[in-house]
């Protein structure tokens, strides 16, 4: 082996991405969206990809990281781990303790998870470089594929047909803001993209009118898997009397209610299996969540988790404990959707077709989109993640991120809200 695997520049680019007004119980997504493109480049000549969170919290641990990576080797993924330990320190906005994501909708923020989130973009570069030298794709990197191609789920978000005043940039899904609005998304996207499975991000409007639009869901796809997630915008009261309405229809609850010991109240009042992206989105919070049966199914996130690495083994914790595993999504890019695939391809005990928000992206930085065919993405063998990065598409997004006068660099889905109605704040918990 001849290749120098040392890591000689890292290159950080932080991004603004299009984003369409979609709705969620904080508020809405604001036109643009940030994200950071992360580059390892080896002495042997070759440069691996990544992406995570871009907003300036993310962007201060990633500073650190970079210039501390160089004389590095990309092999050295355990490394990685502990040097960001090391150099990352911690986020001023992190500290609060309790602090909740103003945009992220990902519970309880601390700095490890901050951390875990930037070091996810580093891990994924080096895989890909390390891929590339070697000739193999990520999957085999992390121990082969168990599958050829990965199921994904429709996302389906109320949405408005554009961003007050008309921001960002238009599309043509046209508003959805009630059952009928809800079912021609799903459509839509059974249409285009095969997804057979469809999931409601609720928490925007009463429990009764998403119910309603869920059963409207049920009727137009009989048998399909559905589920609803207000991001824990409910009481346990009402978190229980909407799975008794909805017992026979949903495959899963996903955070009904906000916190371990609400989950778990509800958990104790029903058969539905509830499932979770912010109660249990790192390892510390895994046992007092198992110990209670707060859930049944956890999503995976590479970006959470620190990694491909981390979320195999969150998979292997889930499978010893008989917890469904499931992948959740925030919003991305294709090099995320590419390292997501990936691992999803490597996981026994995914029992579920993922989330992703990437149908809604209509920009990206890499030069071929993916593209999902019945509902599915074909799993790359080619080496390292099997997407390049388009440096045109790159530079404009950056650019854009640039001139941007610091509004749109941080997400917050309440201060977009308030484009459209001056005085939103974000709805404290239970909002119902
Ligand atoms: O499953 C989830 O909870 C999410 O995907 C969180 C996201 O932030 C989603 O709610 C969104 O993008 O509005
Ligand atoms: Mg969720």
């Amino acid at each position: 082996m001849t290749q120098d695997l040392t890591i000689t520049e890292v290159r950080l680019t932080p991004i603004l991405v299009a984003d369409p007004p979609l709705l969620n119980t904080q508020g809405v997504h604001q036109p643009y969206t940030p994200r950071l493109v992360v580059e390892v480049v080896t002495a042997g000549g070759v440069t691996g990809v990544g992406e995570t969170y871009g907003d300036t919290k993310y962007l201060d641990l990633a500073a650190p990281l970079a210039d501390a990576l160089p004389g590095r080797r990309v092999s050295d993924v355990n490394g990685l781990h502990r040097l960001a330990a090391l150099v990352c320190g911690d986020s001023p906005e992190a500290s609060g303790a309790d602090a909740v994501d103003a945009g992220g909708l990902r519970g309880v923020q601390t700095a490890d998870k901050l951390r875990l989130s930037v070091v996810s973009g580093f891990e994924v570069a080096c895989l890909d470089a390390l891929g590339k030298a070697l000739g193999l794709p990520v999957h085999a990197l992390l121990g082969g594929k168990v599958r050829d191609a990965v199921d994904y789920s429709a996302y389906l978000f109320y949405r408005w047909a554009a961003h007050p005043g008309g921001a960002g940039e238009p599309d043509d899904w046209g508003a959805a803001l009630d059952p009928a609005g809800v079912v021609a998304q799903a459509r839509r996207f059974a249409r285009d993209y095969g997804f057979a499975s469809f999931k409601l991000k609720g928490g925007v409007f009463e429990p009764d009118e998403e119910i309603a639009a869920v059963r409207a869901l049920a009727e137009a796809f009989p048998g399909q898997p559905l589920r609803l997630d207000p991001n824990g915008a409910w009481s346990v009261e009402t978190s229980l009397r909407v799975a008794r309405e909805l017992a026979d229809i949903l495959e899963y609850l996903e955070d009904p209610a906000s916190t371990t010991a609400g989950m778990a109240q509800v958990a104790a009042g029903t058969e539905m299996a509830l499932a979770t992206n912010m109660c249990v989105t790192t390892f510390a919070e895994i046992p007092e969540a198992f110990a209670a049966g707060a859930v049944q199914v956890v999503l995976s996130d590479h970006h959470y988790w620190g990694g491909l690495r981390n979320t195999r083994e969150l998979a292997a914790i889930c499978r010893t404990f008989g917890v469904g595993l499931s992948m959740h999504s925030n919003t991305h890019l294709g090099i995320s959707l590419a390292a997501m695939t990936h691992v999803a391809a490597v996981v026994p005990n995914l029992d579920y077709a993922c989330d992703s928000h990437y149908p809604w992206q209509s920009e990206d930085v890499i030069t071929e989109r993916l593209e999902f065919k019945d509902g599915r993405l074909a799993v790359s063998d080619l080496p390292g993640l099997g997407v390049e990065l388009d440096r045109g598409r790159l530079a404009r997004l950056h650019r854009r991120w640039l001139e941007d006068d610091g509004a749109m660099r941080d997400r917050d889905d309440a201060a977009a809200m308030r484009a459209a109605e001056p005085g939103w704040t974000a709805p404290p918990v239970p909002r119902w």
